[in-house]
């Protein structure tokens, strides 16, 4: 079987991972897949007692898990895929079903008891086509199957257990071990799929793929299908009985069968086909037994419960854009929503300045320590007009800023909406008074140039400052103190606002000392130190910034936050167990992300971790908008997606344990040094 023609059927079709796995994912883009990873929400919780053999129960959350995102997606995602997969992969020994450990003591009982034993590794696979018609009604149509592979450990002595274990590594890895890394080392044998062991079974996948797309080359009739993937050593549960939908008829030689109704309790194994149709309707509509189609309680149109709950925001958290159908009709008018989604793009740039302008004119400072005043009251305040406060002032509660109280025979009174509390004020606890005084002083200017910027391909900052500069820091942000203190301030408020969520995305017990690159003020090695009680962090910067970060710390400063002025591309690094590159490598040349990663790989021990946070990029690069509209500023770095990121990492000898999309501005890869 030639493996490319499989995967490039998918090109051009919105390919979904449900999958946060980096493993799955380099696996899947090692084979020239390109799709877009959206971690399931389907929690591993089914009734493992419910399921006949171990694979069922793999299969089953495998299907759950990309159906969970397969009917997200149009709805939080606001795009529809064409393709979801899902898959889970579990270890089973003496008849027990081993997942991910949960701590320490419960990876200890799982490698024992996988010790001088063979075991079995299953990982089940569900590849759901979702076919959106006219009505935009979606219809699901399920495949799934598993592979088992067979493992033998060699005899672990406690030592070796516990060593293992203390890498970090069995952590969010089922049955306690990566085969990939140093689990490795505990292997005696493997029989059958490697890649299996690791988390997906590509072979298996493609001749899938291969079986629906190929109906007539690989394998003409359900029965030879069966035979031919039994000879492969593996045990399919699933024959598509239709291809997917968006194939042409005449590749449909099958007949439509019906297919199981999809819960497991009623999945018969041998007579189950594991091709499903679902379809969602609307609420109120009713399970069609005769036909054994799934009603689903989702609908784009509906107002089902869950629909109704839902308000279409023109972005999405992860700032994808819904697709629109503008009617082309010259007699009709356009939808209003669509009107009113291109003039909020339009008002964008003025609703930025608004807020610039107010955060910088203090309003906000000012109506959270006097709540209640008018326009009149704050202009004398702010020492600006009366006409221009009063315009201020209603835009920004127009945008949800500030809530304003009619009163008998008196003007507005103003005062700060919840929003704004949070985050506008100097004092905020999550105050992004600095970061928005950066975007207003430092990024519209270089945006007031975007189409020289995307005209060159370079840079804007000689036309928006008038100066040339090598090094952005240095030259630009560094060369005096008012600019200075103002980019501190832009990051130590968008660190405090977004580092608890990086700080606590992985299990770190196992590291001890960590060091901070380009730790600015601080802000984020605190937020890791409070998160990790067994951990000292120190912050290397350039010595402009050391000087400058005393003001910064917190009142009462955790002494485990040491500082150390230097410059990362020139300097020795302090000696860590874990190192911290937080929005560092997006800023950098290909040539010096490479210099700065192969000094930190030259100071890390195997075992040592690497923790990186950055934007990740979607796999096909659709978004989020916030990253790909910040590559615009063309600074010399680039945005990259968590795959690319894992690539560049892996040619240094790290490996990617784990990847977090936090939802919180900033994603994380934890990557272990081999
Ligand atoms: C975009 S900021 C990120 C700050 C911080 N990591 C965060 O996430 O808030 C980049 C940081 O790298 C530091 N930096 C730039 N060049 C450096 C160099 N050559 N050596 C050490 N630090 C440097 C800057 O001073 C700045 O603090």
């Amino acid at each position: 079987m030639v493996l490319n023609p499989v995967i490039s059927k998918l090109t051009g079709k919105l390919v979904v991972l449900a999958s946060a796995s980096p493993r799955r994912l380099e696996i899947l883009s090692n084979a020239g897949l390109r799709f877009e990873v959206v971690p399931s929400w389907f929690k591993e919780t089914l009734d493992k007692g419910l399921f006949k053999a171990p694979h069922e129960y793999a299969v089953e959350t495998a299907k759950q898990k990309a159906l969970e995102v397969a009917r997200r997606m149009p709805f939080k995602h606001l795009k529809t895929p064409d393709i979801v997969i899902g898959a889970d992969t579990i270890v089973t020994v003496d008849g027990m079903i081993l997942e991910k450990p949960v701590d320490k003591d419960d990876a200890y009982r799982m490698l024992s008891s996988l010790s001088g034993k063979e075991h079995s590794v299953f990982t089940g696979v569900a590849i759901v086509f979702c076919h959106e018609k006219e009505n935009q009604e979606v219809d699901y149509q399920l495949v799934d199957f598993y592979e088992e592979t067979k493992v033998k450990f060699a005899d672990l002595s406690e030592n070796m257990l516990w060593e293992y274990i203390n890498s970090g590594e069995p952590m969010d890895k089922a049955g306690g071990y990566g085969i990939q890394a140093l689990g490795g080392m505990l292997v005696e044998y493997v029989h059958g799929d490697f890649l299996n062991v690791v988390g997906f079974p590509l072979n298996h996948f493609c001749k899938q793929l291969d079986l629906i797309y190929n109906p007539c080359t690989s394998s003409s009739d359900q029965e030879s299908a069966s035979v031919w993937l039994s000879h492969n050593g593996t045990h399919t549960t699933s024959i598509l009985t239709q291809p997917p939908p968006n194939l042409p008829a005449k590749h449909n030689p099958r007949q439509k069968i019906p297919s199981a109704n999809y819960t497991h309790h009623t999945q018969n194994s041998s007579s189950a086909s594991s091709a499903h149709n679902v379809k969602r309707k609307g609420s109120g509509s009713k399970v069609d037994e005769s036909s054994w189609t799934l009603v689903n309680s989702l609908s784009k149109h509906t107002s089902d419960e869950e629909a109704e709950n839902i308000t279409l925001p023109p972005m999405t958290s992860r700032g994808q854009v819904k697709e629109l159908n503008v009617t082309e009709n010259e007699n009709s008018e356009p939808k209003k929503e669509d009107l009113q989604r291109i003039i909020d793009l339009m008002d964008g740039f003025r609703a930025s300045k608004a807020l610039f302008t107010a955060s910088k004119m203090c309003v906000f400072d000012l109506l959270q320590s006097r709540p209640g005043l008018d326009a009149a009251q704050v202009a004398q305040e702010i020492k600006a007009s009366v006409k221009g406060t009063e315009c201020l002032l209603e835009a920004c509660a127009s945008l949800g800023l500030l809530k304003s109280k009619e009163r008998t025979c008196q003007k507005p009174a103003y005062e700060n909406a919840d929003l704004a509390t949070c985050f506008l004020p100097t004092d905020a606890p999550f105050s992004l008074r600095g970061y928005i005084q950066h975007c207003n002083e430092s990024v519209w200017p270089l945006f007031s140039h975007l189409e020289s910027a995307v005209r060159e391909g370079a840079n804007q900052r000689e036309k928006a400052f008038g100066k040339t500069s090598k090094d952005m820091f240095q030259d630009t942000f560094y060369d005096s103190q008012e600019v200075k203190l103002r980019f501190m301030n832009a990051m130590h408020s968008i660190a405090k606002a977004t580092g608890k969520s990086v700080a606590t995305a992985f299990d770190l017990s196992s590291f001890k000392t960590a060091c901070d690159l380009g730790g600015c003020t601080g802000a984020l090695a605190y937020e890791f130190t409070k998160a990790h009680p067994g951990l000292s962090v120190t912050v290397f910067d350039l010595p402009t910034v050391v000087e400058m970060s005393e003001q910064f710390h917190p009142l009462r400063a955790d002494n485990r936050v040491s500082f150390v002025a230097g410059d990362f591309f020139k300097d020795e690094l302090p000696k860590a167990d874990l190192y911290i590159l937080a929005r560092v490598l997006h800023d950098w040349s290909d040539e010096n992300v490479q210099i700065l990663l192969s000094k930190i790989a030259d100071a890390c021990t195997p075992g040592c971790g690497l923790l990186l946070s950055e934007i990740f990029l979607d796999e096909d690069r659709s978004g989020p908008s916030r990253g790909l509209l910040q590559a615009l500023s063309m600074s010399e770095g680039k945005q990259r997606s968590a795959t690319e990121y894992s690539l560049l990492l892996k040619s240094r000898g790290f490996i990617t344990a784990h990847v977090r999309h936090t939802e919180n501005l900033l994603d994380a890869m934890l990557c272990i040094k081999v």
